[in-house]
């Protein structure tokens, strides 16, 4: 039968030499209503512990990442629990002792999951990609001249105005490196008219999503200058995100594949990537086409968003998906490739881009059979994160020509997380952190980790004379 506690007993068990507990507990309670000083050096035992603790984690905080925000609350729940009534439980402080941590680190791996920004850059992408399919259905209408490059300026301008507005509204104090600057905008009125009326109706349709975005721009002249919000040089240091309005132009303009693209460096480090490929089928199993190049318009449901968070996997969701859950999406990852001759490759339809004869002979090296896909854009890098395809390729064609980081950054991230390597041709991973180019690397070659090393030797092999 359990013995009833010391305290709630009226006849006290007599003390015993073979029982320590029963002389221990009546001795501190015989110390606890005779003397005030082991009170005094209880009191001092817990709160001078506490102090210390709330000393060091604010001195920690600037480099562990720890919001102070919740450091007195913890410290005041630590206090509150050791009033003097619990003073003799040293193992009830060890415990609090042990929570306020795990609290500090839990709110460091919140913070390293950057969870607004990810959820600030997928409703972003997400906005900017409606405006951008509403360009080009209003161009198959003829409302915008088909012939000339229009649709695609009208969709740079617009979708970086709206991206820049959210990132502005969210975390005024970060850099922004984009592709497009204002000037032809200030200097043509017709043209920054038609961008307005596009932008200044084009919404999510989950109000708390959009209120969160910081709603509407406010008129014409407030677009054009958020616009050059995006010239950043870029570099090593601090907060900077990059933005490709609309990657892979001839794409856009041939229904084919294109990407609204988003991510977020920290320290030259890509943290959060985000990539809206409005032509891209949602399902992750369909894989790569020949014909995926060109009409794909977002007409049959298509339409995929990927993100990644460094350290925390990579997902796909569907891009008509508007949520305030970042966590929301299917986890992908690249296919596992036991037999590399069964892998499939994608590149650049543009061989100005990537010298599609290296490439065939890369494939023809490593016993590739299949005609590799060719598709505009990052949606190369979702593709192959995905498992849709499995390897891409990008092989210099011009001895002088440097990547733009925005043409990158996001799909590094997003292949990497989904267990990819991605380097340049030497081997080297691309680096972010040298302004808005990537002028420390020459191409892109992204695999899967199990086999890139093979991937790149033979890339080597066949650019030997070149490199
Ligand atoms: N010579 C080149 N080599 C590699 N990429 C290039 C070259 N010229 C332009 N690009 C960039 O390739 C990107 C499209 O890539 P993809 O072929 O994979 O769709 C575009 O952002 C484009 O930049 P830009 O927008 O400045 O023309
Ligand atoms: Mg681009």
């Amino acid at each position: 039968m359990p013995s009833s506690p010391a305290s709630a007993s009226p006849h006290k068990r007599p003390p015993s030499a073979s029982d320590p507990s029963s002389s221990s507990s009546s001795s501190s309670s015989d110390r606890r209503s005779s003397s005030p000083k082991p009170r005094l050096f209880l009191l001092l035992f817990l709160f001078i512990p506490a102090i210390i603790i709330l000393l060091l984690a604010s001195l920690l905080a600037p480099i562990t990442g720890v919001t102070t925000a919740l450091l007195p609350l913890s410290v005041t729940r630590l206090v509150h629990h050791h009033h003097p009534g619990h003073l003799s439980s040293s193992s009830s402080f060890l415990r609090q002792t042990r929570r306020l941590f795990s609290l500090h680190t839990t709110a460091t791996m919140r913070r390293d999951k950057y969870e607004k920004e990810l959820l600030v850059a997928q409703l972003a992408v997400q906005r900017a990609a409606i405006l951008t399919k509403r360009v080009f259905h209003e161009k198959a209408k003829g409302t915008v001249d088909k012939n000339d490059k229009s649709p695609v300026t009208i969709g740079d301008f617009g979708a970086q105005a709206l991206i820049i507005a959210a990132l502005q509204h969210n975390f005024p104090d970060d850099a922004i490196v984009a592709e497009e600057e204002s000037a032809k905008l200030r200097e043509d009125e017709k043209l920054r008219s038609t961008v307005w009326e596009l932008v200044k109706d084009t919404k999510l349709d989950n109000p708390d999503a959009e209120a969160l975005l910081g709603g509407p721009i406010r008129d014409a002249d407030a677009m054009v200058e958020l616009i050059d919000k995006g010239n950043s040089p870029g570099g090593a240091q601090g907060r900077i995100w990059a933005i490709d309005p609309i990657d892979g132009t001839k794409g856009f303009l041939r229904g084919g594949q294109y990407a609204v693209c988003l991510a977020l460096m920290v320290d030259g480090d890509v943290k959060v990537g985000a990539l809206g490929c409005p032509n891209l089928p949602v399902d992750d199993a369909a894989r790569l086409t020949a014909g995926i190049g060109e009409n794909q318009t977002d007409d049959d449901g298509h339409g995929v968003l990927f993100s990644a968070v460094l350290g925390h996997g990579a997902t796909s969701r569907p891009l008509a998906t508007v949520s305030l859950d970042p966590e929301l999406g299917t986890p992908i990852s690249m296919r596992a490739i036991d037999d590399l001759t069964q892998a499939n490759f994608c590149e650049s339809v543009e061989a100005g881009h990537s010298s599609h004869g290296d490439q065939a002979a890369i494939s023809h090296k490593l016993g590739i059979t299949a005609p590799s896909v060719r598709m505009d854009s990052q949606a190369k890098y979702g593709s192959i994160a995905r498992g849709a395809g499995d390897i891409y390729l990008r092989l210099p064609v011009s001895a002088t020509y440097q990547e733009k980081i925005w043409d990158h950054a996001a799909g590094d991230l997003i292949v990497r997380e989904a267990g990819g390597q991605v380097t340049d041709v030497h081997g080297k991973r691309l680096d972010f952190s040298v302004g808005r180019t990537l002028a420390n690397n020459k191409g892109v070659v992204a695999a899967p980790l199990a086999v890139h090393a093979k991937v790149l030797e033979a890339v080597q092999e066949v650019l030997s004379a070149k490199l």
